[in-house]
């Protein structure tokens, strides 16, 4: 984190595990997972039953001397995974890195579906438009959001190599983090995503249309989302490759495959190459025959979602100023 007197603070530690990063509320430390795909900051609370919070750390708001209740207000989010959450609505400091915000909307859980009960998080940050931002009646905005005038530079940037500590750089990009020289593609933020165009993919050296699709950069996301047709011409070049509804997806022989490249358009000009290795995902059965494939179907619709398996290959950079999405390879 850069603030405008450059104290320089190291990069957000970040725990591989779902991405998560270590912040403090209030003082009191949760581990987040920063999501560029929604634009809630939402917390474990101990009005949670205690067999909802087992395992996790609690936001205690009664222990917090900044904590301030929004009185009457509400939030509810459903994510496209089908996980859900719900509760009511307070304010506290919240710092990441060296940057405090004050009087941050810290949305408190006294509901959550049952995948967080067994998920390493204590809640979500939101680091998508505001303009998604469930609480009523009066939406509140993102960490970033009320961050950014204080950043020496209003962006922040995902580092997420496979395997390995990451970092979120706000206000300032980390040369250690990429290499070569960042290229930009213009954000339509009309549905609160970072949203780029995204009219072309290349498999197998043949470059395929996708008139009128885009692409979120999801890094709440953990696999590559893409419209049936990218993702039957890719599978049509993994010998084997099959979409398997019982194991809920596309998969193929862990043995003997070679997964091919996959280049994404990002933008009017430039793609995005992700190197086949990074797209298996994990054995698809105990057996550990069939492997799952890190690129998957989106379902129906233009909007195509490029999460984790994305950023294990380039550094993504959101850029406030225009606003823009930069990435460069890691
Ligand atoms: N932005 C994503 C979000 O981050 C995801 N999950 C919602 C709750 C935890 C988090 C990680 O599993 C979910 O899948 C796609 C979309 O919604």
């Amino acid at each position: 984190l850069k603030k405008r007197q450059d104290t320089s603070t190291p990069a957000v530690p970040y725990q591989q595990v779902e991405y998560l990063v270590n912040i403090a509320v209030a003082g009191q430390k949760l581990n987040l997972d920063f999501d560029t795909g929604s634009a809630d900051l939402w917390v474990f609370s101990d009005s949670l039953p205690a067999s909802s919070k087992k395992g996790h750390n609690i936001y205690t708001p009664s222990s917090s001397p900044s904590y301030k209740v929004l009185s009457g207000h509400k939030w509810s989010i459903a994510y496209a995974d089908g996980s859900g959450a719900s509760g009511t609505v307070g304010t506290d400091t919240v710092t990441i890195g060296g940057t405090s915000v004050t009087n941050q909307a810290v949305e408190l859980a006294d509901r959550i579906s049952s995948s967080f009960v067994t998920d390493g998080l204590d809640g979500l940050l939101g680091l998508s438009f505001s303009s998604i931002n469930t609480v009523k009646p009066t939406q509140q905005k993102t960490w970033f959001d009320n961050a950014k005038a204080s950043l020496s530079s209003p962006l922040f940037a995902a580092y997420l190599p496979f395997n390995a500590n990451g970092a979120y750089d706000f206000g300032y990009l980390d040369s250690a983090h990429y290499s070569g020289t960042p290229v930009y593609a213009p954000v339509d933020d009309t549905n609160g995503f970072w949203e780029v165009a995204s009219t072309s993919y290349k498999v197998g050296g043949t470059t395929h249309s996708l008139p009128g699709n885009t692409g979120i950069l999801d890094t709440g996301t953990t696999l590559a989302l893409m419209v049936d047709s990218a993702v039957s011409a890719y599978y049509a070049q993994v010998s084997g490759a099959v979409n398997s509804r019982s194991l809920g997806g596309w998969v193929f022989p862990c043995k003997g495959t070679t997964l091919p490249d996959l280049s994404v358009r990002l933008g009017p000009t430039n793609y995005a190459t992700i190197p086949g290795k990074l797209l298996n995902f994990q054995p698809a059965d105990a057996s550990g025959t069939q492997c799952y494939g890190g690129l998957q179907s989106v379902g129906g619709g233009t909007m195509n979602v490029y999460g984790d398996v994305f950023f294990n290959a380039f550094y993504g950079i959101f850029d406030a100023n225009g606003p823009r999405f930069g990435f460069a390879p890691l």
